[in-house]
């Protein structure tokens, strides 16, 4: 193609764009109706109202190298909203974010600033901030000491109101190998092994000073049948193939040993452990579930 063509407004016209009209309703903001703040009758107060799937760049620490790191999370945030209230001014939650976390690592005890923020902005009781990001940690090979980078997907889940104060509660997914133990027992050589995913969610004490991360991955894979490594040479992987065999784990088994771990440590109030098996022999996975709190 070898021809001019048309300026760039006269190629938009041309493919349908037409001039803004003047219009008659009012352009400044003070002359706008704020339908949000009209008080009335509004028959129910709302639990959670808000915005998610809402991405935004973040620096976190971390008990594990690298111990800072930038990272993308995506956030949802939500208030409450009382009878008399049609609606919350929402464009004050990514005016808020991005005051915040320009400024601010992200963690639980800055969740807790920011979930107060979201209700005195919004000028209602409760709040609520949920936020998942991949977190990153150098691994190394269990027998030629290989680096590399592996990463979990955390979920921090912090809520405010102004009457009970705040609950923090954080979820890992982390990536495990489980071998069967059936097929351990009755094969006469081999076992089936997968990849399975231990998802863990902890209310935790809010002023305990762990690395969250970190303790829960460490309840997945200190109980699994092997870690997963980003970089194996043959001596490691004949090491975790072995470790593999000598540690065979059902998904019940694996549930009950993470459950184990997280019930022993004391800044933990309640736990829910998932295990889904991505089964090797089957296109079916294997799940368990267990939940626990210590209040009861
Ligand atoms: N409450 C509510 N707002 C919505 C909804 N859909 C879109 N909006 C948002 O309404 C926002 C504009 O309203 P406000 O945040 O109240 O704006 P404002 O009143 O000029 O802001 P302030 O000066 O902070 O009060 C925009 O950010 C829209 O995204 C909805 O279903 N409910």
């Amino acid at each position: 193609m070898n021809r001019q063509l048309p300026p760039k407004a006269e190629r938009h016209r041309h493919f349908g764009s037409v001039e803004p009209i003047e219009g008659l309703k009012p352009k400044e903001k003070e002359k706008m109706p704020d339908l949000q703040n009209k008080p009335d009758d509004y028959y129910f107060p709302i639990q959670k109202v808000g915005i998610s799937k809402v991405k935004y760049p973040v620096m976190i620490e971390s008990a594990l190298v690298p111990t800072t790191q930038t990272t993308t999370a995506e956030f949802a945030m939500t208030t409450s909203l009382d009878a008399e209230f049609k609606g919350i001014n929402m464009s004050r939650l990514t005016e808020q974010l991005h005051l915040f976390f320009q400024t601010h690592l992200l963690s639980i005890e800055t969740l807790r600033e920011f979930s107060a923020i979201l209700a005195r902005e919004m000028k209602q009781k409760a709040s609520n901030v949920t936020v998942t990001f991949p977190w990153f940690f150098t691994k190394t090979s269990p027998s030629m000491n290989k680096e590399g980078m592996a990463h979990a997907d955390v979920t921090l889940d912090v809520s405010f109101n102004e009457e009970t104060g705040y609950t923090s509660k954080i979820t890992l997914v982390a990536a495990v190998t489980t071998l069967c133990p059936c097929s351990k027992e009755i094969s006469e050589y081999s076992a089936h092994n997968q990849r399975g995913f231990v998802t863990m969610s902890a209310i935790v004490d809010d002023h305990a000073d762990v690395d969250w991360k970190q303790a829960l991955l460490e309840a997945a894979e200190s109980n699994a049948s092997s870690i997963l490594y980003p970089v194996l040479k043959r001596p490691d992987e004949k090491a975790v193939t072995e470790h593999a065999y000598e540690n065979p784990r059902f998904v019940e088994d694996l549930v009950r040993l993470v459950a184990s771990d997280l019930y022993e440590n004391e800044a933990i109030r309640a736990f829910e452990i998932e295990c889904r098996n991505e089964e090797s022999i089957h296109q079916h996975d294997a799940i368990a579930q267990l939940s626990f709190s210590k209040e009861k």
